[in-house]
Parts: C-alpha cells; sequence; structure tokens
C-alpha cells in the first residue's frame, strides 16, 4: 500500500515523532479496523519501518481464511513469532540507536498472541483501532479483491479479547479520519513515554 505524502489545502498537518525506546508498534485489531491503514500512516509520521502481518501469513493461513474459516491458535502460533521476529530484525536492520523500532499491523486478537509479541527483544506497545460492527462491516465490504470476506467479521470480534487494562495499550476510534487517528495514537505513545513529538 502507498502512504501519499501529500496534504490537501485544508488537511491539518499530520503530526510526527520519534521513539525514545526500542518499539515495537502494533496496530492491532479485527480485520476492517484500519490497523493497514492506519499502521502505514503510524510509520510515516514515526520514520519507522511497516509491516503488515497479514504479508507474513503462510499460504495455508491466507486459504483457509480466503474460505471463510477462521485461524486456530494453532494456526496462528508459528506466524505471530515469525512477526516478532521480523519487526526484530527490521528495527536492527535501520540503526543499532536506542531508538530503532518498527511499526507493524498485526490482528493480535487474544491476550496470549499480544504476550508473544512482548516476548522479544522490542518493547509492544498496542494501538487498537475499535468501533462499531455496522462501520466495520460497511469498510470490509466496499474494500475489493481482499481473502478476507465480511462473513469472517463476527469470528474476529467473536475472538478479539479487548485489551483495554493490560500495559501499553492506545485505543483510537474506528470512526475517526485518519489524521485524527494519527494523532490520536502519538498523543497516546507519547503519554506512555515511549515517543517524543516533533
Ligand atoms: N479512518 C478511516 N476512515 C475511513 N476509511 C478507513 C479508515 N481507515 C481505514 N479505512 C478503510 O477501511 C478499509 C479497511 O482498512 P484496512 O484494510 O486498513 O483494515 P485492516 O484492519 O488492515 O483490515 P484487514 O486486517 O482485514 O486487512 C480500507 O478500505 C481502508 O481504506
Ligand atoms: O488473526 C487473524 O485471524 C488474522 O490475522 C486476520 O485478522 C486477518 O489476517 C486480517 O484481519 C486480514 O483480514
Amino acid at each position: 500500500m502507498t502512504v501519499s505524502q501529500e496534504k490537501g489545502p485544508e488537511e491539518p498537518q499530520m503530526p510526527r515523532g520519534r521513539p525514545v525506546e526500542k518499539l515495537l508498534v502494533v496496530v492491532m485489531g479485527v480485520s476492517g479496523c484500519g490497523k493497514s491503514t492506519l499502521g502505514a500512516h503510524i510509520a510515516s509520521a514515526l520514520a519507522l519501518p511497516f509491516i503488515d502481518a497479514d504479508d507474513l501469513h503462510p499460504l495455508e493461513n491466507v486459504e483457509k481464511m480466503s474460505r471463510g474459516e477462521p485461524l486456530t491458535d494453532d494456526d496462528r502460533a508459528p506466524w505471530l513469532e515469525r512477526v516478532r521476529d521480523a519487526a526484530a530484525a527490521a528495527a536492527a536492520h535501520i540503526s543499532a540507536d536506542r531508538a530503532s523500532s518498527t511499526v507493524v499491523a498485526c490482528s493480535a486478537l487474544k491476550r496470549a498472541y499480544r504476550e508473544v509479541l512482548r516476548c522479544g527483544p522490542l518493547r509492544a506497545v498496542f494501538v487498537h483501532p475499535h468501533g462499531a460492527r455496522d462501520v466495520l462491516l460497511s469498510r470490509m465490504s466496499a474494500r475489493k479483491n481482499h481473502f478476507m470476506k465480511e462473513g469472517m467479521l463476527d469470528s474476529q470480534i467473536k475472538t478479539l479479547e479487548d485489551p483495554t487494562g493490560e500495559d501499553d495499550v492506545v485505543r483510537v476510534p474506528v470512526e475517526a479520519g485518519m489524521t485524527e487517528q494519527v494523532q490520536i495514537s502519538l498523543k497516546g505513545l507519547e503519554d506512555l513515554g515511549v515517543i517524543r513529538r516533533m
């Protein structure tokens, strides 16, 4: 996906920031919540690499989801480790300084999955676009050529263990526009003390 750097005349300035420690910024949530779109924008705002965890699913997982079958814990376990390791490798590749970090878009629906991501060398912080089912459904329906069809949304919602109350979670309203979502995300990360705004 391409993230446009151009701004329309009335579009507010995208905020920018810099990590103050080695971060794994995980934009998490159910299918269609906007994690890939928001994740790419946060990566741009923080000048960090971006990984879409959907690109790391083995073919069998994608084929299974394309058939309308939800993944199991066993399907997701090796994939989560792959996501965590790819993020650490991407961060190490950009620099060895203390701010080398990566942004990933990864569903991370259950607490146990988030714990896998927390077990790596980077401090995992979670940004969670969260909102009403009808908004998610209309966004999934409007998407063309995506393997995940809207019939999978209810199983995603059922599987989600809401991360509210866990450490290092920033909640973002799914209905907000992209610039506002990036502003809320960066403000939340700044409040956690893990980035500095520029
Ligand atoms: N803040 C937003 N406002 C309006 N539309 C949005 C917003 N964020 C994302 N979208 C649109 O919603 C759709 C779903 O977004 P996206 O593909 O980023 O979600 P996702 O969580 O990565 O989905 P999946 O995991 O199923 O790939 C896309 O068509 C995207 O352009
Ligand atoms: O854990 C999962 O069930 C998967 O990662 C899904 O969330 C999809 O890959 C993604 O949402 C694409 O639509």
